[in-house]
């Protein structure tokens, strides 16, 4: 079942007094399957975060469309953007975004505490999933008492606790050294394979690796797309790593 589709969706930036237009995004187009993970790579400047962030809800697109599970967001008024936000999808960030004066505990369980979900269903909710990544031990503790990974880990069941239909990650292996790193997209593998669709916006090779799929963005559009397949993680590395070679000097690896 198709889970988001994006649909020629352009956007041009333009300066206060109308004088510059940055035409960041050009007609991108691509959908993602329920239970895909796929990742966006792409040079500095060539339109990652904005697509992000249209398909957040978090900005609008000047021109084409986004549906997640059929709904076009454009339908959705601005005063219910928040709560859609919440319902439908889970972030992840480099920088984990988690709150210095709430506990690991508090910090996971705010999106159902906003959602208006009682006590009971929280914690029937929280202790699985703190158990299947591995956090059940740290849930008292606050985050600058924990280390990087395990912040990330942490900002993850976020992101999950509400049964989102799409977590949206954005560097999330960014900020954490290389053995966090690993950790963290061992998670999104498991995850994954519990059927969590994934989208992640990327610089690493290596976490792109993980995915099922790979969309390259160039100028604004969807340049190339490459599938896993049959590939193993160090072959769909290596594909990776032609592709961005390509795309940097416009011919093909060796
Ligand atoms: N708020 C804004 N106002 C004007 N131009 C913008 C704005 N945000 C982004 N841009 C421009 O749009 C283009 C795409 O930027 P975007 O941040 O989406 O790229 P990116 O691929 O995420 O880059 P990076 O990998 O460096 O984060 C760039 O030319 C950028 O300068």
């Amino acid at each position: 079942m198709e889970i988001l589709k994006v649909n020629e969706v352009k956007k041009t930036y333009t300066s206060r007094f109308g004088g510059n237009r940055v035409q960041a995004l050009k007609g991108v187009t691509f959908s993602v399957q329920e239970g895909e993970y796929v990742a966006i790579m792409g040079e500095s400047g060539s339109g990652k975060t904005t697509l992000l962030n249209i398909l957040a809800a978090l900005d609008r697109p000047t021109a084409g469309e986004v549906l997640l599970s059929g709904k076009n967001l454009e339908t959705i008024p601005e005063g219910d953007l928040a709560a859609f936000r919440r319902d439908n999808l889970g972030f992840v960030f480099q920088e984990f975004n988690l709150l210095d004066t709430f506990s690991i505990e508090d910090n996971i369980l705010l999106p159902l505490v906003l959602a208006g979900k009682g006590v009971q269903q929280m914690q029937q909710t929280l202790l699985p999933l703190a158990r299947s990544l591995g956090i059940e031990d740290i849930l008292h503790k606050f985050p600058y008492e924990v280390s990087g990974g395990q912040k990330q880990r942490a900002a993850v069941a976020r992101a999950m606790i509400a049964g989102p239909k799409l977590l949206l990650a954005d560097e999330p292996t960014g900020a954490l050294d290389s053995a966090s790193s690993a950790d963290l997209l061992r998670m999104f593998e498991k995850v994954n394979g519990q059927g969590q669709t994934i989208l992640m916006v990327t610089h690493s090779v290596d976490a792109a690796s993980h995915a099922g799929r790979v969309l390259f963005i160039r100028d604004g559009v969807v340049f190339h797309q490459i599938y896993r397949g049959e590939c193993s993680d160090q072959q769909l590395y290596k594909k990776i790593s032609d592709t961005l070679t390509m795309l940097r000097t416009g011919r093909d690896a060796e």
